[in-house]
């Protein structure tokens, strides 16, 4: 069988079962809200019910075939990812953006160049660096690094993160954003370059899993089946090539 890994819950979750469907694959969660076993109409599949967090390192570890998480999550949990998985099917849900955001009374700063003008000067002034808070450390490292900005500290933050510049444990966050409302509610602006990241929720192939003859089959029989309903012009393009 193939394993298909799949959000748990949270807000991938039934928007995940919802596309499936649309595309003739019937899955949902069996027995009671609190248990976390998948049913799924398809030969060939078996569903694995995961948090979305811990998606991209079955995905890297071979233990799941397939899996749907944010492409965010995949980038950040896996160095290199691009070798550890393949893009199946961008699904057109979970749209956030992956943004750098500072105080909107900062009213010299508004993109990365002035970012970092203000970093130097911040640790002129303070002696330390200034903090960023995130959970996506490796995204916004390569992001800062890329552009030249290296007068900064990463401050690891799992939730609330917008909070952090209030309670003074960061000058500045990275973070996701989708209606822009948790920002705003913070009194933060996004800087004007373009989100680190625009994240949504993927469907990926693991290229560590077993990929023996019968599994290869499983897989062509499922895009194949999916394929038929499917909209998604990148899938269309797998199933054509
Ligand atoms: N405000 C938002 N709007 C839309 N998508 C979002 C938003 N915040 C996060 N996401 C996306 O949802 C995905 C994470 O989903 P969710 O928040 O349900 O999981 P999680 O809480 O990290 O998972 P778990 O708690 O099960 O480990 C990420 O890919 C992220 O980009
Ligand atoms: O732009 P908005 O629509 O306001 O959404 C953004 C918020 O949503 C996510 O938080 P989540 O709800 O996952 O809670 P968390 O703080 O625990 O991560 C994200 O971390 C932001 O805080």
């Amino acid at each position: 069988m193939l394993k298909l890994g799949v959000p748990s819950k949270g807000r991938l979750m039934e928007k995940t079962f919802d596309w499936f469907g649309e595309r003739g694959l019937a899955m949902g969660r069996g027995g009671s809200e609190r248990e976390y076993a998948g049913l799924v109409e398809h030969d060939d599949v078996e569903l694995v019910m995961l948090s979305a967090g811990e998606i991209p390192r079955e995905l890297a570890a071979g233990r799941i075939h397939l899996g749907v998480t944010g492409s965010d999550l995949v980038r950040d949990t896996l160095a290199g990812w691009d070798d550890k998985v393949e893009v199946l099917a961008p699904m057109g849900f979970g749209h956030a953006d992956l943004v750098l955001a500072v105080p909107r009374f900062w009213v010299d700063v508004d993109t990365l160049e002035d970012l970092d003008a203000a970093a130097a000067a911040f640790r002129r002034r303070h002696g330390f660096r200034l903090r960023i808070a995130t959970k996506y450390h490796r995204l916004v490292r390569e992001y800062l690094r890329a552009h030249g900005v290296a007068d900064y500290q990463l401050v690891d933050s799992q939730g609330a993160t917008e909070g952090t510049v209030r309670n003074e444990t960061a000058e500045a966050i990275a973070d996701i954003t989708s209606t822009g409302e948790t920002l705003r509610a913070n009194h933060l602006k996004i800087l004007t370059d373009g989100p680190i990241h625009a994240s949504q929720a993927t469907l990926f192939r693991a290229r560590n899993a077993e990929w023996d003859g019968p599994s290869r089959d499983r897989l062509s029989r499922l895009l194949s089946d999916i394929g038929r309903h499917a909209r998604s012009e990148l899938l269309e393009t797998k199933l054509s090539s």
